[in-house]
This record gives C-alpha cells, sequence and structure tokens, in this order.
C-alpha cells in the first residue's frame, strides 16, 4: 500500500507537487497519469526517497522508504532506464545488486528469464537498446521479490511485444496480491491495465477514478437507437436514471443509462424493429484530455496552426481581413 498524505515539492517558486492525497491499494493496478511536467516522476521519487518531501509524507505499508533496512525486498522501482554502468553486463549489474541485498545468484536468473534477456544477459548494458534497458530496469525492480512496484513510464521505448509483455507482467504481479503503481502520460496505454487511476496536473490530483467511472463520465454509456416507432420506444426505455434525446422528425434516439441488450430485449418484446442499435464508443484519451486540457504547460502547435497565426498576424499588420 502506498499512502500520499498532502505530499509537497517545491524548487525555488516552482510547486512539482502540491498537497498530493491519494492511496495506492494491493491486488491492482494503479495508474499515474498526467501530461507532461505534471510532477508524475517527482512523486515517485518522493515516495522513494530520494528526494525530501517540503510538506507532507509518502509512506509505503506504513513507513517511509528511507526506514527500511532492505528496501529492494520491499519496494521495486524503475525510474529512469540504464542508470546501469555501461561498461557491466546485465548479468553483472544484477549480481551487484543482489550482493547487497544478500539476494542469491539463483533469483538473478529468474529475474532474467523473466524479463526475457537470458540471450543478452552476458552483454556490456552500454550497448543495450532502449527497450533491452527498460527490461534490465525492470529485472532490478522485481529482484528483491517486492510487495510494492513502482515504475515510472515502463513502456517507453518498448515495440510492441514489449508492450504487451509489460501489461501482462502487470497484471500478474497484481494478480500476486502486490502493489503496482504505475506512471503513464498515455491514457489508452494505462487503461489496459490499470483500473484505479490517479490523474494529477501541475502537481495537484485532478481524478481518483476508476477507467469504469471515467468512461461513464465520458459518456461513454451512451446507445445510439433507431427503430420502426421511435415515439413507442421513447415510453419502454424511459424510467429512473435513463435519459433519452431525440431530434424531431428523426427515427433515432440515443440513450443513456441503458445498455444496448437491454434496449434491444425491450423493444423486441414490444415487436418493434429496430434499424440500429449501436454503443457510442467514447474516446479516454479525450476525457483525459479535457480533464487535463487546463494543466498542460508545454502546448505544441502544428506548423499549419503557426502559418495560419501568422497570416492572421500579417493581415492585421496590413489592416485588412482574410
Ligand atoms: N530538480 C528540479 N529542479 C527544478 N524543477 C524541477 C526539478 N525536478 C522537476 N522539476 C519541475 O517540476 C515539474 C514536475 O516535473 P516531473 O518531472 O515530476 O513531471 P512529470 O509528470 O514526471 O513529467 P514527464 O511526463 O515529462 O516526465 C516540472 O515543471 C519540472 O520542470
Amino acid at each position: 500500500m502506498i499512502e500520499s498524505r498532502h505530499l509537497t515539492k517545491r524548487y525555488g517558486e516552482k510547486t512539482a507537487v502540491d498537497r498530493l492525497d491519494f492511496t495506492v491499494k494491493p491486488g491492482g493496478v494503479a495508474g499515474f497519469l498526467g501530461p507532461n511536467g505534471a510532477g508524475k516522476s517527482t512523486t515517485m521519487r518522493l515516495i522513494l526517497g530520494l528526494d525530501a518531501p517540503t510538506g507532507g509524507t509518502a509512506h509505503i505499508n506504513g513507513r517511509r522508504y528511507a526506514q527500511y533496512a532492505a528496501p529492494l525486498q520491499e519496494v521495486g522501482a524503475l525510474l529512469e532506464a540504464k542508470s546501469v554502468h555501461p561498461g557491466r553486463s546485465a548479468f553483472a549489474h544484477l549480481m551487484g545488486l543482489a550482493y547487497t541485498h544478500g539476494i542469491p545468484r539463483r533469483r538473478v536468473e529468474e529475474v532474467i528469464e523473466l524479463t526475457g534477456l537470458q540471450a543478452v544477459a552476458q552483454k556490456r548494458a552500454g550497448a543495450f537498446s532502449l527497450g533491452m534497458g527498460q527490461r534490465l530496469g525492470i529485472a532490478a525492480a522485481l529482484l528483491g521479490d517486492p510487495a510494492t512496484i513502482i515504475l515510472d513510464e515502463p513502456v517507453n521505448g518498448l515495440d510492441p511485444e514489449g508492450v504487451r509483455w509489460i501489461r501482462d507482467l502487470l497484471t500478474s504481479l497484481a494478480a500476486e496480491g502486490r502493489t503496482v503503481f504505475v506512471s503513464s502520460h498515455l491514457m489508452s496505454e494505462v487503461a489496459q491495465v490499470a483500473d484505479h487511476l490517479i490523474i494529477i496536473g501541475r502537481g495537484r490530483l485532478l481524478a481518483d477514478t476508476t477507467v469504469h467511472d471515467l468512461i461513464r463520465q465520458a459518456g461513454g454509456d451512451r446507445v445510439k437507437v433507431a427503430g420502426a416507432d421511435p415515439a413507442r420506444l421513447r415510453e419502454l426505455l424511459a424510467g429512473p436514471g435513463v435519459a433519452i434525446t431525440d431530434r424531431t422528425g428523426s427515427e433515432e434516439l440515443e440513450v443513456t443509462g441503458l445498455p444496448a441488450r437491454e434496449i434491444g430485449s425491450r423493444a423486441a418484446a414490444a415487436g418493434i424493429a429496430l434499424y440500429e442499435l449501436t454503443p457510442v464508443p467514447v474516446s479516454l484519451e479525450q476525457a483525459f484530455m479535457d480533464l487535463t486540457s487546463d494543466a498542460v504547460e508545454y502546448h505544441g502547435s502544428t506548423p499549419l496552426a503557426r502559418t495560419a497565426a501568422g497570416a492572421d498576424d500579417q493581415a492585421a499588420k496590413n489592416g485588412s481581413t482574410a
């Protein structure tokens, strides 16, 4: 269990983490989301005692990280891939870590196999690709068989096969009852493994929610229905918690609060032919962007937008309108 209470970190004028309160429970994967610069890495560093908070506390299973005598066996973390001596082999790197914690060679071999590094275990880590470095970082995180696992952007640099591997790994670690806390700035990625979502922006908590609730909030339980008798359909579907919208003259309804299956069954029971019954897909990525739009620090612009803006500026200077 990870508990952050009023966790705050200021760097001079900059508040990187702002009174963050959240709890990550064991037995599930919690996704830690936020745009670039939101404060995810800083929060993880504070949890891992790599930086001291300006205020508040971060506890892992009731204690600060620094209070553990053998932290590798309590918490496994991947913060920055390639924090490895480039001249050392993957095997030597892991053996070095194992040695400091009395972890046997057998466990080193196990994590090498688990992370698919057998073929390159004796190669210099400095020559590793980003994906291999990421696997090595994960191998190190799992070395002490920890109950808590904290990974900062673990899919960075991984190919699709690697991404799927991480997904399965995280799911199985959580199923073993571990606490798994994973950061990302990609909602679509996190939604595939995490149920619990902690979303931050500019250091502040924006949402502590679940994928299910976020989908609902984003209007994900909408169904488009078209049928032979829209007025009668409306009556059949109306009820508490159900909202129905229609357009005059259209045979189409939009229903919120009833699953497509139930709508289809009620229509069939009443003998009304349906022409369309379509759950309206929601973009979780869009829901995430809506939630964090005010907290995005680094807005990009497309060359096209810049050209258009430039053209407008020019037009304004010339006193003309486009
Ligand atoms: N050592 C530091 N000194 C000054 N400012 C810092 C320091 N570390 C982080 N920051 C600032 O704190 C804010 C949060 O940074 P952080 O790296 O935690 O964000 P992040 O959510 O992990 O972003 P990303 O997704 O880009 O990795 C940023 O504005 C960053 O510039």
